[in-house]
């Protein structure tokens, strides 16, 4: 059983490429970093690290990778698979979604068998914005004969793995815990189950559950640890004021899913709580920058900060946490993450009134509008 992963970066080999290989597929990696994609094709494995004091290694072998900028062979690979994953970045889907068409048209032309394509990325319906831009390259016909042989379940990954800095390029270092939740509902009958992944009905619960307490909770302690001038979460995380900020914004985030799913309370305080555990894993050096970056991504409206603060709002809450750090993305200013670069010249071209308009989609003069503006105003006085 062969399957084909694009992205071979942090989630790819930590997690994902590591249970794939547990599972007893052959995985080949597709990415456009040539060192790593020459290192997995000469060496065929690799070894991911767990960051607890035991410091557990796991070999990964039976690997291989191809380039991804390499069309034809892309196709190829994505023609003959058993399973396509991804973790590359929800904006990146764009760029690998030609070769997966051309595959699939491939496929549909050899009569290969029945397909899953899973996006593994930070994002509500990950998997569906794939299939949207897959199709978008295919005609009618073929659109036609994939939706009964190709299906995009889509999915929810947690695990946490920082930066890399290993004289090793393959070498990843990622914290013990994982969570792969698939909807198998979107999922073609007697499929081949992934060892460790979690499939469910219904996946909304999840992955609203993990990225508005994980992903929500992190960007907080990056951005408001950020402003502290703290370069680790670590460091955040070890500042009190910081972590009971960051409490503070997952209440926010606990109340609506406590609402709209009728979780059990105690249970996801439980669930917070272990969540601002892992953020103070000492055994990592998590860099704000990375947890922090893309903040036009962070700020947009389907994302982890602006889509619960709505939902709060719509429920009756007032999300003044919330508003706090979406103040605090505007305020993170890293000139080599193209995103944040953006976003500055926007509030300076335009103030951060329209700014926060034109990304967040929140009208000018709606409460949750009014909460940020605010909050940045407090901080710009406070940076005075
Ligand atoms: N790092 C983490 O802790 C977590 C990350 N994620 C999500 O996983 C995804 C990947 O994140 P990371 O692994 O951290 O990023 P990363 O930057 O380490 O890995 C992305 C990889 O994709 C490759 N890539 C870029 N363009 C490509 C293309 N056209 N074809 C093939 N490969 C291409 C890059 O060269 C890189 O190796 C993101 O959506 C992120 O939100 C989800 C959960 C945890
Ligand atoms: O990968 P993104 O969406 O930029 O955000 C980084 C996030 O990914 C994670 O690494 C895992 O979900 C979190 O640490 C962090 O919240």
């Amino acid at each position: 059983m062969k399957a084909l992963h694009f992205g071979a970066g942090n989630i790819g080999r930590g997690f994902i490429g590591l249970l794939l290989s547990q599972s007893g597929y052959e995985v080949i990696f597709s990415d456009v970093n040539k060192t790593v994609v020459t290192e997995l094709q000469q060496r065929g494995e690799y070894t991911v690290t767990l960051a607890s004091a035991a410091r557990e290694q796991l070999h990964v072998t039976g690997v291989t990778a191809i380039d991804g900028t390499d069309a034809n062979t892309v196709t190829s690979a994505v023609a003959e698979v058993d399973l396509i994953t991804t973790a590359v970045g929800v904006n990146i889907l764009k760029h690998i979604a030609a070769g997966i068409a051309s595959g699939i048209e491939k496929r549909i032309a050899n009569g290969a068998g029945r397909l899953h394509i899973i996006a593994c990325e930070n994002a509500i319906g990950g998997s569906t914005q794939l299939k949207e831009l897959v199709y978008a390259l295919l005609d009618d016909t073929t659109k036609a004969k994939a939706s009964e042989v190709i299906a995009f379940p889509d999915a929810a990954v947690d695990r946490i793995v920082p930066l890399q800095h290993h004289e090793d390029p393959l070498a990843v270092m990622v914290e013990p815990f994982y969570e792969w939740v698939v909807d198998a509902s979107a999922m073609f009958e007697g499929y081949r189950p992934v060892k460790g992944v979690h499939y469910v009905q219904n996946l909304l619960p999840y992955i609203e559950r993990k990225l508005f307490t994980v992903n929500t909770g992190h960007c907080a302690a990056a951005y408001l640890g950020g402003l502290k001038g703290y370069e680790t979460i670590q460091q955040a995380m070890a500042d009190e004021e910081i972590v009971s900020a960051v409490k503070a914004t997952l209440k926010e985030t606990g109340a609506v899913l406590v609402a709209r799913y009728d979780f059990d309370k105690t249970e996801h305080d439980q669930y917070i709580d272990k969540i601002i555990g892992r953020f103070r894993n000492d055994q990592l050096t998590d860099e704000v920058t990375r947890v922090g970056r893309s903040p036009i991504r962070k700020l947009s409206p389907n994302d982890r900060l602006v889509k619960p603060a709505m939902q709060a709002h719509e429920l009756g809450m007032s999300p003044v946490q919330l508003a706090k750090v979406m103040a605090a993305a505007l305020c993170f200013d890293h000139a080599d993450d193209p995103e944040s670069a953006e976003l500055q010249q926007s509030i300076r071209d335009k103030g951060v009134g329209q700014t926060i308009a034109d990304y967040t989609s929140i009208p000018e003069g709606h409460p949750v509008y009014n909460l940020v503006l605010e909050s940045y105003g407090s901080i710009a006085d406070q940076r005075k």
